[in-house]
C-alpha cells in the first residue's frame, strides 16, 4: 500500500484512471486509524453521527460544535486518508455563515474538504468557499438535512423533471468550484450520466455501481444498527473474523466493482 497522503488531485487522477474511490464515514481516532490501515481513501465525518452515535432519528440536531469535535478526533488518526467533514443543518444557510463554519472545521477540526448539502440554493456559497481556498464537496440527491421537508428518506431523481434538476445542479456546482460530489439515493443510470459529464469525482451512496467511488455509513457496513439499515448498504462483518478484515473486504469490493451489486441497487 502506498504511504503517500491522499489529496484531491489523487482522487481526480483515480477518476481519470477509473480506480474506484473507497470512502467510509468515521467519527473517532481509533476507527480512523483502522480505516486508513485497511486502505480506505476518504474518511467522511458525517452528520450521520447524530443518528448512529447520538441516537437521534435525523441529522437535524447535530451542531457545528459536534462536527468540529469529531473531526478533530478523526484528524488525529486518519493517516493517509483524506478528511471530509459535513457542514451540519443550517450551517450553510448564508454564505457568510458557511465560511465561518468551514473555517472552524478546517482550523479546529483538521478537515481537508467541507461537504455541503444542496444544489441551486448553495451555489453562491460554494463559489465563495472555493474562492477563499476551502475545498468543497457538494451533495445532491437525497439530502437528509431536508428530511422534514421531504417527509422521509426517499430516493430522488426518479422522474424526468427531478433527474434534470440533479443533472443541472451537478454541472452548476462543478462550475462554482466544487471539488467532489456525493450523490445519495438516485437511480443508477442518473448517477452514471452525472459521473460521465463531470470532471470532479462523483462518490455514490445508494446510487449504483457506476460512480467514481462509494461511501457507506461505517456502522451499517459493520452490522451495528439501531433497528433500521438502508437496503443499499451491505454488512461486511458477515462471516465475521475482525473489524479490519471487514473494512478490507469493503475496500476490495469497491475497488473491484462488486459493491454495490444487484441486491444493493434499488433503482
Ligand atoms: N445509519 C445510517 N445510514 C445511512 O446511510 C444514513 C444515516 N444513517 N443517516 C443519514 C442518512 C440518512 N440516510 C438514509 C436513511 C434511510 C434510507 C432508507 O431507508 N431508504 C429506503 C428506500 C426508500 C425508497 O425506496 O425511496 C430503503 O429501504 O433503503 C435511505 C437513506 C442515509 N444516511
Ligand atoms: C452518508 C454520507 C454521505 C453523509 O452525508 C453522512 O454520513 O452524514
Ligand atoms: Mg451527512
Amino acid at each position: 500500500m502506498s504511504a503517500a497522503p491522499i489529496s484531491l488531485t489523487t482522487l481526480t487522477t483515480m477518476k481519470e484512471q477509473r480506480e474506484p474511490i473507497a470512502a467510509l464515514t468515521c467519527y473517532d481516532a481509533s476507527f480512523a486509524r483502522l480505516l486508513a490501515a485497511a486502505g480506505v481513501d476518504v474518511v467522511l465525518v458525517g452528520d450521520s453521527l447524530g443518528m448512529v452515535l447520538q441516537g437521534h432519528a435525523t441529522t437535524v440536531p447535530v451542531t457545528l460544535d459536534h462536527m468540529v469535535y469529531h473531526s478533530a478526533c478523526v484528524a488525529r488518526g486518519r493517516g493517509r486518508a483524506l478528511l471530509v467533514a459535513d457542514l451540519p443543518f443550517l450551517a450553510a444557510a448564508t454564505p457568510e455563515r458557511a465560511l465561518q463554519a468551514a473555517g472552524r472545521l478546517m482550523q479546529e477540526g483538521g478537515a481537508a474538504v467541507v461537504k455541503i448539502e444542496g444544489g441551486a440554493p448553495v451555489l453562491e456559497t460554494v463559489r465563495l468557499l472555493s474562492d477563499q481556498g476551502v475545498p468543497v464537496c457538494a451533495h445532491l440527491g437525497l439530502q437528509p438535512q431536508s428530511v422534514h421537508r421531504l417527509g422521509g428518506y426517499r430516493f430522488q431523481g426518479r422522474d424526468e423533471a427531478s433527474a434534470d434538476a440533479i443533472r443541472g445542479d451537478a454541472l452548476a456546482l462543478e462550475q462554482a468550484g466544487a471539488s467532489l460530489l456525493v450523490l445519495e439515493c438516485v437511480p443508477r443510470t442518473l448517477a452514471a450520466e452525472v459521473r460521465a459529464r463531470l470532471r470532479i469525482p462523483v462518490i455514490g451512496i445508494g446510487a449504483g455501481a457506476d460512480c467514481d467511488g462509494q461511501v457507506l455509513v461505517l456502522h451499517d457496513m459493520l452490522g451495528i444498527n439501531l433497528g433500521h439499515v438502508p437496503r443499499f448498504s451491505r454488512d461486511f462483518m458477515t462471516g465475521g473474523d475482525s473489524v479490519i478484515a471487514a473494512v478490507r473486504r469493503y475496500v476490495q469490493a469497491v475497488k473491484s466493482g462488486t459493491f454495490p451489486g444487484p441486491a444493493e441497487t434499488l433503482y
